[in-house]
């Protein structure tokens, strides 16, 4: 190879593009409710095994966008979902996806934990069963273990895996909550504002567990907390008004944005 085509090779690995393997890819992702439109246009990928802050002042369209990554706004009988999303380049709104499996391989943690009504150990249980993911008790028994440690909940729930999971603090269902996602082994985890209804120190685990779980899944958060964003995510991209205005490495978009809105958004001028 001779110089000239060598250093084209390396320019073409030093763009972002190159060097940033994309999980999902948005495509002028439009989404309306009934009449009202909330995204126009969206083009936003999600880079794999790294975690993806959206931001933006209330009613941007962040929370719109995320569920439209593991077709929640299905379940919204009036929202009506254009442009192409794709998972591993496949297109996750072909008529073919089984919309189960999806949800299985992008999961979701909500806001307000929501534990089902049922022990701890149902709570993991539940979905590898449905979904045939083992054969025995062994493997089940073994596949709640694992989960509820990647949630870093195991040690204070070990001992009581049959009491109902609805009796743990917030921040304890929360984990528990983001283990039941686990369970389904799961490569996309979306998070809607995983931590507004903790306090500092179950905020503080949680963002430390989201940390962790990025070697091993690809990450979305929405996030209102401009200091979560800047601890917890590697990529940011910043909603106005239902249009993507800009998205970077985190780094970048707190220091030096490219648009005015950011800079007015990160400075709390509006929001
Ligand atoms: N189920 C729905 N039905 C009708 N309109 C909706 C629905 N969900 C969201 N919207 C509208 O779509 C727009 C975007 O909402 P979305 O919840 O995506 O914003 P957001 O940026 O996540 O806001 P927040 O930070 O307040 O959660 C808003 O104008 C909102 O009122």
């Amino acid at each position: 190879m001779n110089m000239l085509s060598e250093a084209a090779v390396e320019k073409k690995l030093m763009t972002p593009d190159a060097m940033t393997s994309y999980k999902m890819r948005g495509e002028k992702v439009t989404v309306h409710y009934g009449e009202k439109q909330a995204l126009f246009d969206v083009d936003l990928n999600v880079p794999e095994k790294q975690v993806m802050a959206l931001i933006g002042p209330s009613g941007c369209g962040k929370s719109t966008f995320l569920r439209c990554l593991n077709r929640m706004n299905d379940t919204i009988d009036i929202a009506r979902i254009g442009g192409k999303i794709t998972l591993d380049g496949e297109d996750i709104y072909d008529p073919k996806i089984d919309v189960v499996e999806l949800r299985a391989r992008v999961g979701m943690v909500f806001q307000k934990p929501n534990p089902f009504p049922k022990s701890i150990y149902e709570n993991i249980a539940y979905g590898p069963r449905i979904h045939g993911l083992t054969t025995n008790k062994a493997e089940l028994d073994a596949v709640v273990e694992s989960s509820l440690q990647k949630a870093a909940i195991w040690n204070e729930v070990k001992d009581r895996l049959q009491e109902p999971g609805t009796g743990l603090s917030g921040g304890q269902q929360q984990r528990l909550c983001i283990a039941r996602a686990i369970a389904v082994s799961p490569e996309v985890i979306l998070m809607d504002e995983p931590c507004s209804a903790l306090d500092p120190i179950a905020t503080a685990k949680v963002e430390e567990l989201i940390d962790e779980l990025r070697q091993n899944y690809t990450i979305v958060i929405v996030t209102h907390s401009m200091q979560q964003a800047a601890r917890v995510s590697q990529r940011t991209a910043m909603f106005h008004l239902g249009y993507l205005v800009e998205e970077g490495p985190t780094d970048k978009m707190f220091t030096n944005p490219d648009d005015k809105r950011t800079q007015d958004y990160i400075t709390g001028r509006f929001g």
